[in-house]
């Protein structure tokens, strides 16, 4: 990995408004990143990602594995490249068209960014959750049961019952809704439609789920039922999640990367990010001194 620099002046506190020894230096030179960023039983493999928007570079140089059944937390300041990161897992940047992605990316050994991959069929594979809950203008059922007929997965209505409940139960919801599978998601609640988007990302029996700050437009126990469901799905699932929540990051991953200026710093299991970093900037950051 090649050595990175920090640009000066982004973040680093005022003199006068913070103690001395509260100086964050962004300075600092980081020769690669720090802690356990790969890992030995990868579902998902990135080396030397790096992203563009037209000439501005907004990832330098992030390599990171996602192990099998894992759930890895990405953290840090806004606009450090969290989402940008994630969305190359499922190639969802391809519809952004400045955007340009380098480096050697692997779901299960093949790469993603093969000429001959679809794009359909890893999105299948590669599930994605987004921040404000998007059911489509259809029935509670249709939501689930449209990915499964138009994979291929399933045609016949017996076969779609059975996605569909599954799904739905898998993702919590079963209960609160097999009396009205035939009124509009849209008339769910915020966390009820959260979780109607997950039960049809799980339809089409994905391998990994990308989450970018599921809970960002939920309640508190909304935002509960939401977490405990990742460590459930963690058992049938490769989880990477985005979110700017500290203890939401705590409670649901088992390794957390936090990024800095498309940076990744640090990659630890998320008990060391957040009582021991290994790096200063992590630490400013998980202590509140910037972000
Ligand atoms: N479609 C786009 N076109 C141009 N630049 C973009 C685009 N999307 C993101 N960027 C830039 O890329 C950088 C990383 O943005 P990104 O949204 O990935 O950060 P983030 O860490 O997810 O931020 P946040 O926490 O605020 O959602 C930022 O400088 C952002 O302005």
């Amino acid at each position: 990995m090649t050595t990175m620099t920090l640009d000066a002046g982004t973040t680093a506190p005022a003199a006068t408004e913070q103690p001395e020894q509260d100086a964050v230096n962004t300075n600092t030179r980081v020769s690669e990143t720090v802690g356990h960023p790969l890992c030995d039983d990868a579902k998902l493999s990135m080396r030397n990602v790096n992203v563009f928007y037209g000439e501005t570079q907004a990832i330098h140089d992030v390599s990171l594995d996602i192990g099998r059944n894992e759930v890895v937390a990405m953290i840090g300041p806004s606009g450090c490249g969290k989402s940008t990161f994630l969305r190359c897992i499922n190639r969802m940047n391809d519809t952004i068209e400045s955007c340009r992605v380098e480096g050697d990316l692997t779901l299960d050994g093949e790469p993603i960014y093969g000429p001959k991959v679809d794009v359909v069929p890893l999105r299948a594979r590669v599930g994605m959750v987004f921040q404000k809950p998007n059911p489509f203008p259809k029935t509670i059922y249709e939501n689930v049961a449209y990915g499964p007929k138009i994979h291929g997965i399933a045609s016949r209505r017996a076969e779609l019952d059975e996605i569909v409940e599954n799904s739905l139960r898998r993702a919590g919801l079963w209960n609160e809704v097999k009396d009205r599978l035939d009124k509009p998601g849209t008339g769910l609640s915020g966390g009820q439609q959260q979780r109607l988007c997950i039960a049809r990302a799980i339809a089409v029996s994905p391998e990994v789920i990308l989450m970018d700050e599921p809970c960002s437009a939920l309640d508190p126990i909304a935002t509960a039922r939401i977490e405990e469901l990742i460590d459930e799905l963690r058992e049938n699932y490769t989880i990477a999640i985005v979110t700017h929540s500290m203890q939401q990051a705590a409670r649901v991953s088992q390794r957390t990367a936090y990024f800095h200026l498309g940076h990744l710093v640090e990659v630890n299991d998320t008990e060391t990010v957040f009582t021991n970093p290994e790096h200063e900037l992590t630490e400013a950051y998980i202590t509140g001194r910037f972000g």
